[in-house]
């Protein structure tokens, strides 16, 4: 028997504004107050980031998404992590979603990284008794032991990127967002990341990936997904 799809998205647009960038004329704003009201038009600066998008990700799955810069990956991270909406169309995830968008956006600045392994685990929908349990594999895995009583605010991106990647990967989640996480840091963590990406697909996780490397998309998801200008110009 089929199981239900992970995630799916069923005709999903995604209207951005260029306002804050462009100065506007009295004319734009008055053409905004009326184009806004309908999520179907273009204001003035407005723009379709994504187009018609429709996915349907099986559990176990692992899919990449590839494409020139804005051509709207991250942004469909971000709709399926909940951080955006739709502004036409829909989309359903199923299970506790990990996403490692934006590298450390979850962490605070001012809390030392244990206090954030604590903070941002339960953020990713584990216990404190789980937490507790996976610290010393948290921080092995992210090779910080050294720096684990140290405020955040004084790591540098490549630490940040250890932690965020080591915790998420121990929270036991079922659909993994992973936004070019592998293209930061050194090449020997990139090479211990992407074992454990290897790893979860192994233990069945479903799997969202975007990186600017064809080579490793291939290696690591069962198809891709190419995007241009947001729209979808090709699957294989
Ligand atoms: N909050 C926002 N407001 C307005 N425009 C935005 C916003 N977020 C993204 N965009 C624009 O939407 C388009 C798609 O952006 P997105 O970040 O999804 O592209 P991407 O494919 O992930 O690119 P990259 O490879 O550079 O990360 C781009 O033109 C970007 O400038």
């Amino acid at each position: 028997m089929l199981s239900d799809p992970m995630l799916t998205m069923d005709g999903v647009w995604k209207k951005y504004s260029r306002d804050a960038i462009f100065h506007r004329s009295l004319r734009e704003d008055l053409l905004n107050v009326f184009t806004r009201r309908f999520d179907n038009v273009l204001g003035v600066n407005d723009f379709w980031a994504l187009s018609d998008i429709s996915l349907s990700v099986a559990p176990g799955e692992s899919v990449g998404l590839y494409g020139h810069n804005g051509a709207g990956k991250s942004t469909i991270l971000k709709l399926l992590s909940g951080v955006t909406h739709p502004t036409l169309g829909s989309l359903n995830v199923r299970g506790r979603i990990a996403p490692l968008i934006e590298i450390g956006a979850g962490f605070h600045p001012d809390l030392t990284a244990k206090e954030n392994i604590y903070m941002n685990g339960a953020i990713l929908g584990m216990k404190i008794p789980e937490i507790k349990a996976k610290f010393d594999s948290i921080v092995d895995f992210s090779e910080l032991s050294s720096f684990i009583q140290v405020p955040v605010k004084k790591y540098s991106s490549g630490m940040y990127l250890r932690l965020a990647f080591s915790i998420a990967i121990h929270s036991e989640a079922d659909v993994y967002l992973i936004d070019e996480i592998i293209s930061v840091g050194d090449t020997e963590f990139q090479d211990k990341c992407i074992d454990k990406i290897i790893e979860l697909r192994f233990k069945g996780k479903t799997l969202i990936v975007i990186s600017h490397s064809h080579d490793l998309m291939r290696r690591v998801t069962d198809r891709i997904i190419y995007l241009e200008k947001g729209e979808v110009v090709a699957r294989d």
